[in-house]
């Protein structure tokens, strides 16, 4: 296992950009509702670095883009219920898991660890992703950027989820793709580990300074040496 593992019972997973590259769909989704609107459809590029902070958020920084100016309340309000009925309609239609997820939660669960996943996405999106790739069932608990008061970079949803599986921060690891995922980790106390092919507003993220890297989830997953393996089996 990866060192940063040592010691730890529960792996807090972001969803967007972490296990699923979702940008596809979610570019598809507020390009119908800016055109609902009579507004251009931004390029899946700009999307991809306005996700992040949840659905309104997005939406907002595309009508922002669209007009040139922040929306007024009224056509906020009609662009973001249309992004959130076309996103439902199809949110699995371009979507892609990211290479290693399913071996990683896998290995990962049958090691004993406990794994939750924290999205900022709005909560009613998870089970029909998690579903359509078979990821329902490694995650004890799921939480979206609207179950609780605060999403992240606040560190709530994480502490409110080692509490819920009985863990403290400091036996806890928060594995994620953009800033709001390494500053909630460090809030919270958790170790963060990231993971640099996400949406990460366009930065690197080792501006954020986690306590690691990896470029694919297996690599979580340092595989015993044959010698020591052998070893073992004798023993
Ligand atoms: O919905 C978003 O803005 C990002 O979602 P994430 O927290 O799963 O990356
Ligand atoms: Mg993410």
């Amino acid at each position: 296992m990866h060192p940063l593992l040592r010691g730890k019972r529960m792996i807090a997973f972001d969803l967007d950009g972490t296990l699923i590259d979702s940008v596809p769909d979610l570019a598809v989704a507020v390009g119908r509702a800016l055109n609902d609107q009579g507004l251009a459809t931004p390029s899946v590029d700009k999307v991809r670095d306005w996700v992040g902070n949840g659905a309104a958020i997005l939406v907002e920084r595309a009508l922002t883009w669209a007009q040139g100016e922040a929306p007024d309340a009224g056509l906020f309000d009609r662009a973001y219920a249309a992004f959130l009925d076309h996103y439902a309609a199809a949110p699995n239609a371009l979507t892609t898991l990211y290479p290693g997820v399913s071996q990683a939660l896998n290995a990962l669960s049958q090691a004993g660890f406990m794994l939750v996943l924290i999205t900022n996405k709005p909560k009613r999106f998870i089970q029909p992703i998690l579903d359509h790739f078979g990821l329902q069932t490694y995650f004890m608990l799921c939480l979206g950027g609207d179950s609780l008061a605060e999403k992240k970079p606040a560190p709530l949803p994480l502490l409110h989820a080692a509490s819920v599986c009985g863990v403290v921060p400091a036996e806890c690891m928060m594995v994620g793709d953009s800033r709001h995922d390494i500053a909630a980790g460090k809030a919270a106390g958790f170790a963060t580990l990231a993971l640099p092919y996400g949406y990460n507003h366009g930065e690197p993220i080792a501006n954020s300074a986690p306590d690691g890297v990896v470029n694919v989830l297996t690599e979580l997953l340092t595989p015993v040496p044959h010698a020591t393996r052998a070893l073992d089996h004798d023993s």
